[in-house]
């Protein structure tokens, strides 16, 4: 309305002069100018409330909208069920998403939406008053509007594209520069900070490839717009000029309304041409957002749950059984990773384990031993054959009740930000840690032989450690192996499985914790199927099994007969691993003897002593 209203006013004050009427005199729309100024002084006030609401509200909104967001996200890289989504997506790449993709979507869906209602309502009203003034004028607007109309799909089309490279290529740096600080003592020892920086520039380089096409589009964008505009103010100024100096109907207030309604109308343009290009951004974020979300249509274990499809794991006794622990069977299973699907890790897998007693499996390295963990705790499903925990193939039972009876401890042990006693509890629910005592976590810290360490440090139990490996939660790689030992024993599973689960502890340790495991078995209140490489840990398992180098099954038996039999396929793989570890210490010690020469000053050829160079 200002533009409308300045028109009249400046045609009442041009009457006024004309006919020699005084100010105090001068009336506008019939009413006094005093009576008028202090009516549009109200007016304006009401429209500065209503821009305050509106933009407070629109940022609570957008706020909001970004929360929900990264929750609902969050919720499904919680809750996805296998590993599959985590071996494609890196971690570095997710908090992308989850900050930069996320931001962008929910500034185009809240600030730009409201953004674009004001904009195109005021670019209405604004046309309208300018044909309620002139029509004829208004015309070279409509063509105006309507090539623009054509510019803005065009442009947020290409937009959504760039955009989404755009994410990707910051989630790809993300992905770079986690993976770099993650691995910081790596590329020192290796002094590979030169090379790492030039990965990271690559992708920078990448991005800012990106970043120039998106302002080059921008940047045509805005230029076409202000050009348009401007010829708009310039024909309308002449037409308009031509109108009042032939005696048309135009008037110099008329004229300056129509000027001001084509000023919004650039700046609404302006205002519409940032938004579409933050709704385009968002689009382009968004769809990297979905693809996080559409995963889970794929497979959701827990709608399978609820639907019927997946049972719930029972951990009730099987009759005829001895003990409490679950048996175990691996029925002709076939399996390779998802990312290598034609390289076959198990091709027919046959082994049972007996309800309450202790296997050890070894192998060669990379052969699949720590795989049969993970197919055990159903982080990827098996390609074809059946895995059977209590009797039940797992296959048709929902991963989080079977993952509740198991407990694993893994090679690389890694903690929760919090007290020791946090990440003692932590495999429990909160209602269940509520009724532990102190007597009976410092009963499983003795088994897990931490107690001794923990009651040292100065606050206890209620010492504070950090999050992540014993790179940075502040404890040794022992001592949180240990801990991790105690959580696993914390939640009296019938299946615990350790994965080199005492593969940094020393040897007194080590025996403290196996005899506290035996102990377990004795009782048959658990199975333990361990994956080792130690003979002291595989000793202790009743039971052992040789995977070969092709991913079968080479040999079962009681450890004891195995180990006496030079012929056993475990007596071949003890050799072989006690030679492969003499060469590699030959290998060192003439290592350090060319070093030693080096140093002081002997060709290590001919052994001859070589000149200082000057
Ligand atoms: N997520 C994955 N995606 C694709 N291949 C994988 C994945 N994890 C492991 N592999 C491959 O599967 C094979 C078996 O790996 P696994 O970790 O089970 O071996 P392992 O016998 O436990 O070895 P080690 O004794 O050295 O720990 C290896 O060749 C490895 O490269």
């Amino acid at each position: 309305m200002q533009p409308k209203i300045t028109g009249i006013v400046l045609d009442s004050i041009k009457n006024s002069m004309d006919n020699d009427i005084s100010f105090s005199d001068t009336t506008v729309m019939g009413y006094s100018i005093g009576t008028f100024s202090a009516g549009f002084a109200v007016l304006m006030l009401v429209c500065f409330a209503s821009y305050w609401t509106r933009s407070y509200l629109g940022q609570i909104l957008g706020e909001k909208v970004t929360l929900k967001i990264r929750s609902k996200l969050m919720k499904s890289l919680m809750y996805k069920d296998t590993m599959k989504f985590y071996d494609v997506n890196k971690t570095g790449d997710l908090l992308s998403r989850l900050s930069a993709d996320c931001q962008q979507v929910s500034s185009g869906i809240s600030q730009s939406i409201t953004e674009v209602l004001r904009s195109t309502m005021l670019y209405g009203i604004s046309v309208a008053m300018m044909a309620s003034i002139s029509p004829i004028m208004t015309i070279p607007v409509l063509i105006w509007s309507g090539i623009y109309f054509f510019l803005v799909r065009n442009y947020g089309a290409q937009q959504v594209k760039v955009s989404k490279s755009w994410s990707e290529k910051l989630g790809g740096l993300g992905k770079i520069s986690q993976e770099q600080l993650d691995s910081i003592k790596n590329i020192k020892v290796n002094n590979s900070e030169r090379k790492e920086l030039t990965r990271y520039h690559g992708g920078l380089k990448d991005l800012f490839k990106v970043i120039k096409t998106r302002s080059l589009l921008e940047t045509n964008f805005s230029v076409i717009t202000y050009l348009g505009m401007d010829t708009l103010v310039i024909v309308s100024l002449f037409w308009g000029a031509y109108s009042i100096l032939s005696g048309g109907s135009m008037t110099i207030g008329n004229l300056t309304a129509f000027l001001m309604y084509i000023e919004y109308c650039s700046v609404t343009v302006q205002y519409l041409g940032g938004a579409f290009s933050s709704i385009s951004k968002s689009v382009g974020s968004g769809k990297r957002l979905f693809e996080i979300l559409d995963d889970d249509k794929v497979h959701s274990p827990y709608k399978d749950l609820q639907n019927g499809k997946l049972k719930k794991f029972s951990a009730n006794k099987v009759a005829n059984t001895i003990g409490t622990g679950f048996p175990v069977e691996f029925k002709n299973v076939d399996f390779a990773y998802p990312l290598r699907p034609d390289n076959f890790i198990f091709k027919n897998l046959n082994f049972k384990v007996q309800e309450g007693s202790s296997v050890c499996i070894v192998g060669p390295s990379g052969k699949g031993k720590s795989t049969i963990a993970s197919l055990l705790l159903k982080y990827y499903p098996v390609n074809n054959g059946s895995i059977f925990v209590n009797d039940q193939s797992i296959s048709s039972i929902s991963s989080s009740s079977l993952r509740k009876e198991i407990a694993v401890v893994q090679q690389v042990p890694s903690l929760i930000t919090g007290t020791i006693k946090d990440n003692i509890l932590y495999g429990l629910t909160d209602k269940e840690a509520k009724l532990v005592t102190q007597k009976e976590i410092e009963e499983v810290c003795k088994q897990a032989n931490c107690h001794t360490f923990i009651s040292q440090l100065p606050n206890g139990y209620n010492e504070k450690i950090s999050g992540g490996s014993s790179d940075s939660n502040s404890l040794s790689g022992g001592q949180s192996q240990r801990i991790c030992i105690a959580r696993a024993l914390m939640k009296k599973p019938k299946l615990l499985v350790l994965d080199e689960a005492t593969s940094a502890l020393d040897v007194k340790s080590e025996k403290l914790v196996n005899d506290a495991l035996i102990g377990l078995v004795k009782r048959r209140e658990c199975t333990i199927i361990s994956i080792a490489h130690r003979l002291s840990t595989i000793q202790s398992s009743e039971n052992v099994i040789v995977l070969n180098d092709k991913g079968y099954v080479e040999e079962v038996g009681p450890f004891w007969e195995l180990y006496s039999d030079d012929y056993s396929a475990l007596s071949k793989l003890l050799r072989e691993d006690i030679m492969a570890k003499n060469q590699e210490k030959k290998n060192i010690e003439e290592d350090d003897e060319i070093i030693k020469k080096n140093e002081d000053g002997i060709n290590v050829e001919t052994n001859e002593s070589v000149p200082p160079a000057v």
